[in-house]
């Protein structure tokens, strides 16, 4: 085999570092640009932010050569990919796009149009990435479109982080050479999506593409070779789950064509494979092994540890060892992560260095900053530069010997011992209370029951009209919690403001005539965030920002103790919108599932046992709902189907707890309480059976973007429960048209039954404006009278 020798070691690294900025320059860089302003001003942020990454990464220490990476992608490192491949979708091409730089200003303005659609052309999908809160651009595979590699615009953007890195105060003498990270070949298309023809005939065709494919990374590796990079970081997280479309044994078999063809090049820079979000596998470890890749990272953070055996083909690569968690907020105990490291080196027979698991785009940048929060608990903390700080530490455990830990150690033992003496870390009253859960308190009345008694109650007409929650956030909105959050607004004008809010948004739900209103949200500044702010266990941060989508971004919660609600949280809110109309109000309430998914959640006890918490605090809510009046609750559960195991294998047992866990939370409800619960953002043929052992009564969910398969899914399953398929994408700002409506509607109530279907969009419009939002709800109102008459001239009148 001949290999390409690399020029030198790999030294301890991180796989990525968060690429919003501190404060989020380039999301309001991005975001003024899309807004009008010139793509000048974005060029610029783009590269002052490189530049300041790189110069604060080799200032925390990432000094040797290849040690700091070089993620180029401003949105998102798939999309990046497809941009720097040249994939260009046909409709794109037929509206006049080209494969061009994805830094040159034509290359932003096909990364913005690929994003977000332009007025002619739909945008690629965003699909969830992997079992986080992050989505990615699904590139689209189409028979007739060529791979295009943009290799001298990846060299030249080599080119300029090597510029932004001499040009560096930090650095004295030679700058150190960055190491450029792009997403590997077999994972870009198993993450793709087969279009046009070839999606008919079979999706898994797109893997026939591989060796094409192949072939356009050979040319971006010779154009970074030219330029003078010594590594690159080609990603594999594929290889760390098996529940793709396209079958394990074929991923397998392309690893090793992909780097066999990849490793025999001989201008190339040497290769670093990294698997993150979970175990590699022997079976890749063995794939990897049997070609000239000069590097394999493994994740020791939700990966397993490999066996000698499993590193035997591995012998003589480097082997990255992933022991700091890119995944979660906590410290790394280094006790352990250092017994991990001599593990390794006593069964790897290669050089061995110290690298995160994962990227550390999922992760705020700097603890430090978070100086409002109860110190101990901030001493629990590490965000991402704090990781790179414990990925050298241990580092110098691999050179320095035994001792080079010691302080350390004794350190973090010590925050640990306090960790787990905190009083909130243990509260004696809500261990108890979950010790006392018994079967039927997840148990409601039989649904046949429940429907009866709710038909009385509610007396609603076929078709109810609804919507899922909230309402446009508006910059007056806004404006209000800013206030209110800088103390220039107290806490009486905050509460009448708020009032106001509520009382417009009834006023206009009443004006269009929707059957079950809702108060809007307004005092969410998220619908995870906002709870864990009025829940005990959880701390909230300031600067805290990860990157969700495109330019969207959050503050997830940390929960890191026993959860429980020192008091009401909704209660008023939801009775003063009830106050205001006969119509039924919903109460609305985030789920446990979700709560836990979308935080960064305490690693000392099993995931159940802190959904459960959630549940159990979430289950007064709604028993103070019930007692308030309140006669539907919706409780949200949109992220039940992202934290569903990537191994096959582990599914059973999560669907298991999530939804006992959900059930948990509602099961408090008497029968004559309708529940709902509304998921989204997800395929869910494959948790049919979890939604309806959910035991809601009615369902509302996301059926538009899927072309409304899930509606047949739902009647093939035999699903009897109210549900409300939504008829329109909120999520893009198209008001759709009476007709499409009524055609959807048609179908629901054909396919489903009359009696069961709701009308209504298929999420909260918060990200909506309130013209397109009336327009539409008023066509949703239309278009659910239509349908209704149809039905009445149909069934005749019971007597
Ligand atoms: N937790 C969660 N996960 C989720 C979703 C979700 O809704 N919640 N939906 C999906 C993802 N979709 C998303 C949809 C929208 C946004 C979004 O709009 N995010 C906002 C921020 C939301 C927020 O927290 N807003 C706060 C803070 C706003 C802010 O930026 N404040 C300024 C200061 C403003 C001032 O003082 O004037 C600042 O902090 O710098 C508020 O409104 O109160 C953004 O990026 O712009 C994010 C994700 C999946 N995962
Ligand atoms: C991401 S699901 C959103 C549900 C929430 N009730 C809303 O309407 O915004
Ligand atoms: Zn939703």
């Amino acid at each position: 085999m001949t290999t390409a020798p690399p020029t030198h070691a790999l030294p301890p690294t991180v796989l990525g570092y968060p690429r919003i900025g501190p404060d989020r320059e380039i999301k309001k860089a991005l975001e003024a640009h899309w807004g009008g302003g010139d793509v000048a001003a974005l060029i610029e942020a783009i590269s002052s932010h490189r530049r300041r990454t790189l110069d604060h990464l080799v200032g925390l220490g990432l000094e040797e050569d290849s040690a700091v990476p070089a993620d180029g992608a401003v949105i998102d490192q798939v999309l990046d990919a497809s941009v720097l491949l040249g994939l260009v979708p046909r409709r794109f091409r037929d509206a006049g796009f080209a494969a061009v730089a994805p830094d040159a200003p034509e290359g932003l303005t096909l990364i913005s149009a690929l994003a977000r659609g332009t007025s002619e052309v739909e945008p690629l999908e965003l699909t969830k990435w992997f079992d986080t809160n992050y989505h990615y651009y699904v590139p689209e595979i189409e028979a007739d479109v060529a791979f295009a590699p943009q290799a001298t615009a990846l060299a030249d953007r080599f080119r300029a982080f090597r510029a932004l890195a001499e040009q560096s105060e930090r650095t004295v003498g030679a700058a150190p050479l960055p190491r450029p990270t792009l997403l590997g070949p077999v994972s870009f298309l198993v993450l793709a999506k087969s279009v046009g023809a070839a999606a008919e005939t079979s999706q898994a065709a797109r893997f026939d593409r591989l060796e094409e494919l192949v072939g356009a990374y050979a040319a971006l590796l010779g154009a970074l070779h030219e330029a003078g990079a010594a590594w690159i970081q080609l990603e594999e997280p594929v290889l760390s789950s098996d529940g793709w479309d396209i079958p394990r044994e074929q991923v397998i078999a392309g690893i090793s064509s992909a780097y066999e063809q990849l490793g025999r090049l001989t201008e190339r820079p040497a290769l670093f494979v990294p698997v993150s979000y979970g175990t590699a596998g022997d079976d890749a470890l063995a794939a990897l092994g049997g070609t000239a890749v000069e590097a394999v990272g493994i994740d020791l953070e939700r990966g397993a540890l490999p066996s000698a055996e499993a590193l035997r083909p591995l012998a003589g690569t480097t082997l990255a060892a992933g022991v700091v968690g890119g995944l979660n907020v906590w410290r790394t105990d280094v006790s352990r992560a250092a017994a991990l490291l001599d593990t390794l080196g006593e069964r790897h027979q290669g050089p061995l260095t110290v690298s995160s698991s994962t990227s550390l785009q999922h992760v705020p940048h700097d603890a430090a900053r978070e100086t409002q929060l109860d110190p101990q608990v901030a001493g629990w903390l590490a965000f991402a530069d704090q990781k790179v700080g414990e990925v050298l530490a241990l580092a110098g455990h691999l050179t320095g010997g035994a001792d080079a830990l010691e302080g350390l150690r004794a350190d973090d033992a010590a925050r640990r011992r306090l960790r787990e003496q905190h009083p909130q870390v243990h509260v004696e009253s809500v261990r108890s209370r979950l010790t006392a859960v018994e079967p039927q308190d997840r148990r409601r009345a039989e649904a046949e029951h429940r429907r009866a008694a709710q038909e009385t109650g509610l007396g609603l007409p076929p078709l109810p009209t609804t919507t899922i929650g909230s309402f446009p956030q508006t910059g007056e909105i806004r404006r209000i919690r800013a206030a209110h959050r800088r103390g220039s607004l107290d806490q009486q004008g905050y509460e009448e403001a708020i009032r106001e809010q509520i009382a417009d948004c009834v006023r206009r739900q009443e004006d269009l005539g929707l059957d079950v209103l809702v108060h809007g949200e307004a005092e969410r500044n998220d619908m995870v965030q906002y709870f864990a702010e009025n829940l005990e266990g959880f701390i909230t941060t300031a600067h805290g920002w990860v990157q969700s989508y495109g330019s969207r971004c959050l503050r997830p919660p940390i929960l890191f103790g026993d959860v429980h609600r020192p008091a009401p949280i909704t209660v008023d809110w939801i009775r003063y919108a009830a106050s205001l109309t006969k119509k039924p109000v919903k109460g609305m309430l985030t789920g446990p599932v979700t709560i836990l998914a979308w935080s960064f959640v305490r690693d000392d006890q099993p995931l159940a046992d802190t959904a459960d918490q959630i549940a159990l605090a979430l289950r007064d809510e709604v028993q103070d709902l019930q007692a308030a009046g309140v006669k539907i609750i919706q409780v949200d559960e949109p992220a039940l189907r992202e934290l569903l195991p990537l191994q096959v294998a582990e599914r059973p047992d999560y669907l298991r707890w999530s939804v006992e866990s959900f059930r948990l939370s509602t099961s408090g409800a008497n029968a004559a309480t309708q529940l709902h619960t509304h998921l989204c953002y997800s395929e869910f043929e494959t948790v049919i059976d979890a939604i309806d052992a959910l035991d809601a009564d009615v369902t509302t969910l996301e059926a538009s973007r899927s072309g409304f398969e899930v509606v047949s899914a739902l009647s093939e399953h035999g699903f009897s429960r109210g549900i409300g398929p939504g008829v329109w994408d909120i999520h893009s700002p198209r008001v759709p048209g009476v007709d499409e409506l009524i055609d959807r509607l048609r179908l629901a109530a054909e396919v489903l039954g009359t009696q069961r279907v709701w009308s209504n969009p298929d999420c909260g419009l918060k990200t909506r404006g309130w013209e397109e939002t009336e327009a539409s709800l008023r066509h949703l109102v239309n278009a659910t009278a239509v349908v209704r008459a149809e039905l009445a001239a149909k069934v005749p009148a019971s007597v």
